[in-house]
């Protein structure tokens, strides 16, 4: 696979950062319109009558998809290119807005988030596939965190819209419109990508190819060694417990701490706004040091008594939380003190885990590694809001029983729990023979 730019024929560096602007456009809309769905929760259960097992469902479907398309849609990246692969795949985002804010049907919804994740996560792909093809021997990690800072906004912008766009917030489908606009910025972001990479072609530039888009490789993936099983299943358990507690976030501040849906909103933006900032330079620290595997099993004994400490710790006084340009609102410390924390292990896990599989599995084995985490990511992440969902209704969850909150609570401790063993089994691994240099390696050591 040629995987270099020809010295004489290179786009500017200007066409290659334009080329990140849109690529990470695209993505800023991509995690805007899946984040759109958790302020709505409330109006979704006041409005339509809606059980919180029917929201989980709308959070898993997205999954289930995802987990169907990953398998194909290295294929459909590699069959057409990237910069039809991102503009399809945004149009599909696009029309799953559409779709989801259309009707008050739970099925058409459900139809919605379905299509939701069969655009949403190839997309992804297909970005990272576009940032390996127009990067590569070039600042590859600094344009990968400067994209993934973008799709964070993203997320935080969908937190925040219940202060700038709280007039919408009188009924359910206002806010899931608005997200719908937002998806138009990713279609007319991927777009300009197009119309930029087709300038490049018709000026005789060499792009390099990408990476052999995320494909399946059944056939190798057994022969992972323990330290990469260790990282997927760390990977698998983090998300599950982080994505959908962010899901179910805001909601949960509403009904079981009485915060406004602005002020509930702020908090659960702290953990995408933390992660904006601290993800790159996590990053660069651990290049720096090494020690992976021990910053990874700190982040998971950080993260192991949050959900617990949001349930029985006192509330303590209130503080003002917020930012300017978005709004500012009052919320109880412990609240705080706890988004703060989970904010830093949302930076420092991510930070370390993706780019940690890299020194584990071969370059040229790199695609299935990704694509088969990505994949077990997925199932891990479908399930969790179905037994949250569940657990809530079942203890009848909501403002006249809080403690009913409290079983999920406990849920999310267990994997927390579960990271913390497997990220310790890492760190074990990483220092002993078995070793792939996690704790070792730096940028010093590599000169
Ligand atoms: N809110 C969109 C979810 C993105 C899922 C994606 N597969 C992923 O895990 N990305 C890495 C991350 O840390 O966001």
């Amino acid at each position: 696979m040629n995987s270099q730019y020809s010295q004489t024929s290179r786009p500017s560096p200007l066409t290659r950062w334009a080329v990140l602007l849109f690529v990470s456009m695209a993505m800023f809309g991509n995690y805007y319109i899946f984040d759109a769905l958790s302020p709505v929760v409330d109006l979704l259960q006041s409005d339509l009558g809606f059980t919180y097992k029917q929201i989980g469902w709308l959070w898993s479907a997205y999954n289930v998809a995802a987990v169907c398309i990953l398998l194909v849609g290295g294929y459909i990246i590699d069959r057409f290119g990237t910069k039809k692969a991102i503009t399809f795949f945004a149009a599909v985002c696009l029309a799953a807005a559409a779709l989801r804010a259309a009707t008050p049907h739970f099925e058409v919804m459900l139809a919605g988030q379905i299509l939701l994740g069969l655009g949403a996560e190839p997309l992804i792909v297909a970005a990272t596939a576009t940032l390996a093809k127009w990067f590569r021997g070039k600042e590859l990690s600094f344009a990968f965190g400067l994209n993934l800072s973008i799709s964070r906004l993203g997320s935080a912008s969908a937190d925040w819209s219940t202060s700038f766009a709280s007039p919408l917030y009188t009924n359910w489908q206002d806010p899931l419109w608005l997200a719908t606009a937002v998806a138009g910025i990713s279609v007319t972001a991927a777009i300009l990508y197009w119309i930029t990479e087709n300038r490049v072609e018709r000026g005789n530039y060499q792009l390099g190819e990408a990476d052999a888009p995320d494909k399946l490789d059944v056939k190798s993936m057994f022969s992972f060694s323990a330290s990469y099983w260790y990282i997927v299943a760390l990977c698998v358990v983090f998300y599950a417990t982080v994505f959908p507690f962010r899901s179910f976030a805001i909601d949960y501040f509403q009904q079981a701490h009485g915060l406004t849906r602005e002020a509930a909103g702020l908090l659960s933006s702290m953990l995408p706004v933390a992660a904006i900032v601290a993800t790159p330079l996590f990053g660069l620290w651990v290049d720096r040091v090494g020690k992976r595997s021990l910053f990874m099993a700190a982040g998971s004994l950080v993260m192991l008594p949050l959900f617990l400490m949001v349930t029985y710790l006192p509330p303590g006084p209130m503080v003002t939380i917020g930012l300017p340009f978005i709004g500012f609102d009052q919320a109880p410390l412990t609240l705080f003190i706890v988004m703060l924390m989970l904010g830093g292990v949302f930076s420092l896990i991510p930070a370390v885990m993706w780019p940690s599989v890299a020194y584990i599995v071969s370059e040229k084995r790199l695609g299935s590694a990704y694509a088969l985490m990505t994949f077990c990511q997925q199932i891990g992440w479908a399930a969790v809001p179905l037994v949250v969902g569940f657990l809530n209704d079942k203890y009848l969850a909501g403002p006249s029983n809080i403690d009913g909150y409290i079983p999920s609570m406990w849920f999310y401790t267990c994997l927390a729990a579960l990271g913390l063993v497997f990220s310790f089994k890492l760190w074990q691994t990483e220092r002993g023979p078995g070793s792939h240099g996690l704790e070792t390696i730096t940028t010093k050591s590599q000169l």
